[in-house]
């Protein structure tokens, strides 16, 4: 029975998609005896209802799935709740749709998960370890990393906490006030952006027979240059629906009509799916939110306290990992456990050192990724490139897998998914050089 005890903190992000990384650590440290006091910010989410401007589901993909193995809940969150989206389903401007599956081999899927179930789940799982105490709306307001020392205070009942403890974890999200602490050491890098784009969430209700009214199984997007937008499926039927744009085009759309023009000129077949009073009530009930990416290094204070989640490493939604790289963080550091036998001074440096080079990669693919949609609509490119990387992954699925597969179906460190973009991409341009050789040698000789 480790004698160490280990405290959380989780604070409430001003908005975002914040995922309960603090949550799922808890799990992995009882599971292997620590004593572990988890600490949020807000009220028990399972008391409250869904907080509007929050991303209220979430694509889980492997890495995910294999940290929630490691807690015993995979099978419960993939069986019992998960919606497998098995192919992207591009949405034209005509209304007309086509999709291409993820992995038509072996028919890998990513999963839309509720956030409210998962973060139900995870804080219902620690109600079976006696060592796990959880403490809400606990706001933390002092932090001394050197002697494990918190101070909170109790946002219901006014009163101060100081409470002590070997190991400090804060998952507390982009704007960590455990990081904030962290960044006042010597050595500590840190580095925030925020995008020009901001998300608004929509909903597309149940059918009138209460049942979907698209088809189910399909990550749906509308690429629209700057203007992006996907819906992923919740389990009452109902989407939960992203608009991602920028904020001045948000402020631009001052009106009813305007809306209703902006929606009839980008996304003419969405309206229909909303309802155009419901589209109008719920683009302006709320206002687009921030998004922001943040890359810090080292991630540790000695053996004193650590960040992970997107404290860590926040970075923009378009490449749906933010959960799974928050996840992972705990699948990595359970092994770390495992090969130091709970020695947390060789725990928290080992983490920092081989943790930042992948957390930077998925932070500048995501950013890429960003970059490459918004000009993505106008380049036929895309197709191609996709018909052709697929075509290569059915030709040789073990040496060439395409990037987005790499990330979201396998387990490869992110820094090797780039290694392995940067040669697919010299390979192609050597292959369409030597098409564009061909050719031009076919023309010269049937001109002969
Ligand atoms: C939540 C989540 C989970 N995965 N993805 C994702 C990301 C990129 C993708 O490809 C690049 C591409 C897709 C669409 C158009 C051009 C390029 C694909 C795909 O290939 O299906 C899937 C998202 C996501 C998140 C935000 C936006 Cl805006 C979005 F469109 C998708």
């Amino acid at each position: 029975e480790a004698e160490t005890e280990d405290f959380f903190t989780e604070q409430n992000v001003i908005d975002g998609f914040v995922f309960q990384v603090g949550s799922l650590e808890a799990l992995y440290l009882a599971q292997r005896g620590h004593r572990v006091s988890l600490y949020e910010y807000r009220e028990d989410i399972r008391k409250t209802p869904q907080v509007r401007g929050r991303s209220i589901n979430l694509a889980l993909s492997v890495r995910g799935r294999q940290a929630l193995k490691g807690v015993g809940l995979e099978d419960q969150m993939i069986h019992e709740h998960g919606i497998p989206m098995r192919a992207r389903m591009i949405h034209r401007l005509d209304g007309s749709t086509y999709s291409m599956p993820y992995d038509a081999r072996t028919n890998q899927c990513i999963y839309s998960v509720g956030r409210n179930y998962l973060n139900g789940l995870l804080l219902k799982e620690s109600e079976k370890y006696d060592n796990v105490q959880k403490f809400f709306n606990y706001k933390l307001i002092q932090t001394n990393l050197k002697n494990g020392s918190l101070t909170f205070t109790n946002t219901a009942t006014k009163e101060t906490v100081e409470v002590n403890a070997d190991l400090i974890i804060g998952a507390d999200g982009a704007f960590s006030a455990v990081r904030k602490e962290m960044m006042k050491q010597p050595l500590f890098n840190f580095s925030q952006e925020y995008i020009e784009h901001g998300y608004l969430e929509l909903c597309i209700p149940p059918g009138s027979d209460d049942g979907f009214q698209m088809p189910p199984n399909y990550l749906h997007i509308w690429p629209r240059g700057q203007f992006m937008m996907i819906a992923l499926p919740n389990q009452d039927c109902s989407w939960t629906v992203t608009l991602f744009m920028p904020f001045k085009n948000f402020k631009n759309i001052n009106s009813e009509e305007v809306l209703i023009d902006f929606f009839e000129k980008y996304f003419p077949d969405s309206i229909p799916l909303i309802g155009k009073k419901k589209l109008i009530e719920d683009f302006f009930a709320g206002s687009p939110s921030p998004l922001v990416t943040v890359k810090c290094r080292p991630y540790h204070v000695k053996d004193k306290a650590l960040i992970i989640g997107d404290a860590a490493h926040a970075v923009v939604p378009f490449y749906g990992q933010g959960m799974n790289a928050g996840f992972e963080d705990c699948t990595l550091l359970d092994e770390l456990f495992k090969k130091h036998n709970d020695h947390l001074a060789s725990i928290l440096e080992e983490f920092s050192t081989t943790r930042w080079r992948d957390t930077f990669a998925i932070s500048d693919l995501a950013m890429y990724n960003y970059i490459e949609m918004r000009d993505l609509v106008n380049r036929p490119s895309y197709k191609l490139r996709k018909a052709l990387d697929d075509f290569l992954f059915w030709l040789m699925p073990d040496t060439w897998v395409p990037l987005y597969n790499s990330v979201t179906f396998t387990s490869m460190p992110y820094s090797q998914c780039v290694k392995n973009r940067t040669w697919q991409n010299k390979v192609l341009a050597m292959v369409i050089l030597f098409v564009c050789l061909l050719v031009f040698l076919f023309l010269i000789y049937t001109r002969k």
